[in-house]
């Protein structure tokens, strides 16, 4: 007999606000989505520490009983900026690496509520699977509606004609987590004529360098602490009078 509550899933990669938002419902949601997971018997690969969204989730997958995996740049590591780690630990590099880690750990990905740092790994799985790099499905937890301009943007995106409507097809989106999870249990790659042709050996092929940004430029207390070493790495250089920049 088939067990029901076996998912086609073993680790589901969760991004999330390192802050915790300001209605309980986004609360709610990380925790329900970690319950949602222990049911299921699907483990956790997040960006480690407990800091808002993030604590949240994975107290709860561990609070279950399923694995942690939390992979975490070595800059992040200190306890004071990501707190105390749940569960497993890897440290690896930098947020590059964390990424493709993430990524490689994982069968599928969801988005909570979050910030920059949720925005800018959701785009780069949905990108990856546009290009065929992985096939996992990609879910949004739009909790009430917290997505609907992200998503109302996207679909402007396709009627300019700059995401191809196979490629918006990639974000699954739902409510809650029972059904998003069941949606994404769901879900079948399509691809676009162009991409079928690529083929990745993995997902370091890609070669991928991000731009430096302005750094320095007025901060957040805990980010004024950090040190990262890809900073260097990218050479940066910034550009001649822009204030508080050292050079
Ligand atoms: C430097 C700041 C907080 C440090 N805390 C973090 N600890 C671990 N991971 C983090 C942290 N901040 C961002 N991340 C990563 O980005 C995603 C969340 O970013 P968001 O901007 O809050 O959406 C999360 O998935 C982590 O991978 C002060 O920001």
């Amino acid at each position: 007999m088939e067990d029901e509550t076996q998912s086609r899933f073993k680790r589901i990669c969760v991004f999330c606000g390192s802050s915790s938002g300001k209605k309980p419902s986004y609360q709610e949601a990380a925790i329900e989505l970690g319950k949602e997971l222990v049911e299921r018997r699907i483990d956790l690969v997040y960006g480690g520490g407990s800091v808002g969204l993030m604590g949240l989730v994975s107290q709860a997958v561990h609070d279950g009983g399923r694995h942690v995996l939390g992979v975490i740049p070595r800059t992040l590591m200190p306890r004071e900026i990501t707190g105390e780690t749940v569960g497993e630990v890897k440290a690896v590099a930098d947020m590059h690496e964390r990424k493709a880690e993430m990524a490689r750990q994982a069968d599928a990905f969801i988005a909570l509520p979050g910030g920059y740092g949720t925005l800018e790994e959701l785009l780069e799985v949905i990108t990856w699977a546009q290009l065929r790099i992985h096939h996992k499905p990609v879910g949004l937890l739009n909790v009430e509606g917290y997505y609907n301009s992200l998503l109302s943007f996207i679909d402007k995106a396709v009627d300019e004609g700059f995401i191809s409507p196979t490629a918006r097809r990639i974000i699954v989106s739902a409510p809650n987590a029972k059904q998003l999870v069941r949606e994404l249990e769901e879900f079948v790659p399509e691809y676009d004529e162009i991409a079928a042709k690529l083929t990745w050996d993995e997902v370091d092929r890609l070669n991928y360098v991000p731009e430096a940004g302005v750094a320095g430029v007025s901060t957040d207390e805990i980010a004024t602490k950090l040190k990262w070493d890809e900073v260097d790495r990218l050479n940066y250089v910034p550009e001649a009078g822009v204030a508080g920049v050292p050079t």
